[in-house]
């Protein structure tokens, strides 16, 4: 399990663990990471040119002192400061003594790999002064980049990138995962992360307390065994079902598409309830259809809203679900129809799960903003239910504050038809038993999964989604 911290947190513990060893180890374990990992990019050491671009701060300082382990492996170091008078001066010297050298960026040479050591967790605001230049030598050049702890221009707690920002092919995260690395457009500047381990886990746990960290990113361990698998004693009841009121005349793909999402989260039969029910027999036979929520039968947890309309029979469906007793989901028509009837989400007594994208949201909550994780917990708080927020890092708040960030995902996903399958995985895995905040976030995980499987084999459609559900499941749980 990932815990993922705020900046004020990370510091606190970097404080405590630094209070405990002697002078300058954990800096030395950091540079220590950062220069193996260049090595690696670099594929070859001596003869090697690496660039450094050096920040007034500590990660300037992590740069520096990485450099000068590089110089002594015979690899041509090069650095050049935002501001030459503000750098810390023992690196400075560790790295003139290994035979590095600090450099107008006029004089820079041409580089086998880019060290971006401009800001870390000290980042406040879009990059200002000196560091803007070097940001853009960083992007104009053909070079790898290794980011030290956070791209330069991302801000650490909420992934938010304003103005010039340095897009890493790998990111070294210092101690811990900061938000900012995961979510929002952070994610896309980060490339591939590694964390090294300072020593701060311990001390993050112990300072807050709790069971589980407020921000969370499951991995794959924790998507196979929330996926709850049948055993010898279940039968189709006892493995749950799920109701669907979903597509209608106009949008009986929307119907297709949720039902054949609902079929794969482990339940034991999927009820569909509609205008659609002709096509979703025809496509998935062993479907149980009816017109009507109400004449649907039991089910553990319902999905409303994907291609339902406006109409009065969308708004009877909307009804009929979130006056029931069991888990829902609600996605697309459904939220459209909730923003001038929010006390169906008051009144419930059971679970709900939101499925915006932005703009659904804008109308439920008001704009999103930068922060999106923020945004995230404050509908969760004001609505009870359990929000997840689509986009290119999913995010999923419960409205104690719990949060998950999505690590799987692809550009490919933003297609039509994608958001039914999401909502349809999501409610069936509610069916299945699993917790909601828990449900929404293994849902995220697997349609992201999915999305990026489909993709290797060309362009994606949301149908394709469905045997890539399948795959991704079957690689999981065997
Ligand atoms: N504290 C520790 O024990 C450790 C810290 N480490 C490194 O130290 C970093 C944090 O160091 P610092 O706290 O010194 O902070 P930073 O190195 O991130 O930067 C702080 C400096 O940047 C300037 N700055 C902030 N925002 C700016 C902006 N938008 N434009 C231009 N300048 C800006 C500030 O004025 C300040 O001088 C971590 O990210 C990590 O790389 C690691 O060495 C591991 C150990
Ligand atoms: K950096």
């Amino acid at each position: 399990m990932a815990g993922v911290w705020p900046v004020a947190e990370i510091r606190a513990a970097e404080d405590r663990v630094r209070a405990g060893l002697p002078e300058g180890s954990l800096m030395a374990r950091a540079a220590r990471a950062i220069a193996v990992q260049a090595r690696a990019m670099l594929g070859f050491g001596y003869g090697a040119r690496v660039l450094l671009l050096v920040g007034s701060g500590d990660n300037g300082a992590d740069a520096l002192y990485a450099g000068a382990q590089l110089a002594r492996r015979g690899i041509a170091v090069q650095a050049v400061a935002a501001d030459p008078a503000r750098v810390d001066g023992a690196a400075l010297a560790a790295l003139r003594r290994a035979g590095g050298r600090l450099i107008p960026l006029e004089r820079a040479g041409d580089a086998d790999l880019i060290v971006d050591g401009l800001l870390g967790i000290g980042a406040s605001g879009p990059l200002r002064g000196a560091l803007v230049p070097l940001v853009r030598h960083a992007s104009d050049s053909p070079a790898p980049v290794l980011a030290i702890d956070l791209p330069s221009g991302v801000d650490p707690d909420t992934g938010a990138v304003a103005g010039p920002a340095v897009r890493a092919d790998v990111t070294v995260c210092m101690g811990a995962l900061k938000p900012g690395l995961l979510v929002g457009a952070g994610r896309l500047h980060a490339g591939r992360l590694l964390v090294v381990d300072l020593g701060l886990h311990a001390e993050l746990a112990g300072l807050t307390e709790l069971a589980q960290p407020m921000i969370r990113r499951l991995d794959e361990d924790e998507i196979a065994a929330a996926l709850l698998e049948p055993g010898p004693d279940d039968d189709k009841y006892t493995r749950g079902v799920v109701g669907v009121a979903a597509g209608s005349q106009a949008y009986p793909g929307a119907a297709q598409l949720c039902v054949g999402s609902a079929r794969l989260g482990g339940v034991g039969a999927v009820r569909y309830a509609g205008h659609a029910a002709h096509e979703v027999v025809r496509r998935w036979p062993e479907v149980l259809v009816t017109e009507t929520v109400a004449e649907a039968g039991r089910v553990q947890a319902w999905v409303v809203g994907p291609g339902l309309g406006s109409t009065s029979d969308a708004v009877k469906s909307l009804r009929g679900v979130l006056g029931s007793d069991v888990p829902a989901v609600v996605d697309a028509d459904g939220l459209n129809l909730l923003v001038e009837r929010r006390q169906l989400l008051s009144d419930r007594g059971a679970a709900t799960v939101l499925t915006p994208h932005d703009r659904e949201f804008e109308r439920l909550f008001g704009p999103v903003g930068t922060d999106r994780i923020a945004a995230a917990r404050r509908a969760a708080a004001e609505s009870g239910a359990v929000v997840l927020l689509k986009g290119y890092a999913t995010v999923v708040a419960e409205p104690d504050g719990h949060c998950y960030l999505n690590p799987t995902g692809t550009a490919a996903l933003a297609t039509a038809g994608s958001g039914d399958v999401l909502a349809g995985l999501t409610g069936s895995l509610l069916a299945a038993g699993i917790q909601p905040g828990l449900a929404a976030a293994t849902a995220a995980y697997l349609h992201g999964a999915a999305g990026a499987r489909a993709a290797q084999d060309g362009p994606v459609v949301a149908s394709d989604l469905l045997p890539a559900l399948r795959a991704e499941l079957a690689a999981l749980t065997t």
